[in-house]
């Protein structure tokens, strides 16, 4: 049996595209506005790629980057004041939040209509109801992942690992949109893999290197990682990736790899899988800029 590698960056290219001449045919430029505190590794990353992606696309990209001691009142006001701001047609508070801000306050105060993150209750709301909404990235660049490859929801068993509120409970609820039968586990499920077994799909989402292994994982399915995890154990590398010449020549340069929540012998039984990099993490930019494009045209259409 053949397995075939779902190539994110591909799919995130030929959806930039589209994007590029729809911003090409609006006679203004989109706004992105980003508040990005502190220095999680994950989020320098994401950083990075968000503003070349703006930038291939004519998309305007303003980063705040208020210093770490900033109050929960402090930022509210700066997100009313982007609330107000025309110019301004998605707001992205990046996550993790220092601990001392209150994350959830801080999320309901994006006004709906500018959330390109799809975290307002409103957003989280309307997707549960079917209804047109702003939908969170790394979900929604799930689903057009299968699309764009040409696999099958309907009817099919469908298992998420992960119940976050930002991946594996609404790439649930959108699968079940789809049509598939859907089970969502998660820390406390007892007898994982008898579950994990049954999946045609199986969307891993717990952020732990290597999580899934082979045994856990049915002949065929299709494995979709959002993991996204730095390994520099040499033990641990060496386990996932002693017989990938080209893996162990990064971790020799750098000291460590990048890798998502599926070891490598487990999507060599599988039918189909993202990679990591390259797979999910490519699409959840894609469609950050598939929500600014549909916040500005909406909002600004509602003028
Ligand atoms: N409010 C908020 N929304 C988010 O969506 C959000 C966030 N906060 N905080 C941080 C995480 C992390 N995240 C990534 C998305 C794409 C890549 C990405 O581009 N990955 C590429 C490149 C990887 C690489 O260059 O090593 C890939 O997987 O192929 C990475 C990380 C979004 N996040
Ligand atoms: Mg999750």
């Amino acid at each position: 049996m053949s397995t075939r590698i779902l190539d994110g960056t591909a799919i995130a290219a030929e959806i930039k595209a589209e994007l590029k001449s729809q911003v090409e045919a609006l006679g203004y430029t989109p706004g992105l506005t980003v508040i990005l505190i502190g220095e999680d590794p994950a989020s320098a990353i994401y950083v990075r790629n968000k503003v070349k992606a703006c930038e291939e696309l004519g998309i305007r990209s303003v980063e705040i980057r208020p210093e770490t001691t900033i109050t929960t009142e402090e930022l509210l006001a700066m997100i009313d004041e982007l609330n107000e701001d025309d110019s301004v047609d998605g707001i992205l508070v990046q996550l993790p939040l220092p601990k001392h801000v209150d994350t959830k306050k801080v999320l309901d105060a994006v006004a709906p209509e500018k959330d390109v993150d799809g975290f307002h209750p409103v957003n989280v709301g309307r997707l549960s109801t079917g209804q047109d909404s702003l939908t969170p990235c790394t979900p929604t660049g799930v689903i057009e992942i299968l699309k764009r490859s040409g696999i099958a929801t309907e009817g099919a068993e469908a298992v998420v690992i992960g119940r976050s509120d930002i991946v594996g409970k609404p790439v649930a609820m959108m699968l079940t949109a789809a049509n598939a039968t859907v089970t969502i586990c998660h820390g406390r499920t007892k007898n994982l893999a008898e579950h994990t077994r049954r999946a045609d799909i199986l969307v891993v989402a717990i952020g732990k290197a290597g999580f899934v292994t082979a045994d856990m994982v049915k002949p065929g399915a299709v494995l979709i990682d959002v993991g996204i995890n730095r390994v520099s154990d040499a033990a641990e590398v060496n386990r996932f990736f002693g017989d990938d010449a080209k893996r162990m020549e990064t971790y020799a340069k750098r000291g460590s790899v990048v890798m998502g929540d599926i070891a490598p012998q487990a999507f060599a039984v599988s039918s189909a899988y993202t990679p990591v990099p390259g797979g999910v993490g490519a699409l959840t930019i894609a469609m950050l800029m598939h929500n600014t494009v549909k916040a500005a045209k909406l909002r600004r259409a509602a003028k």
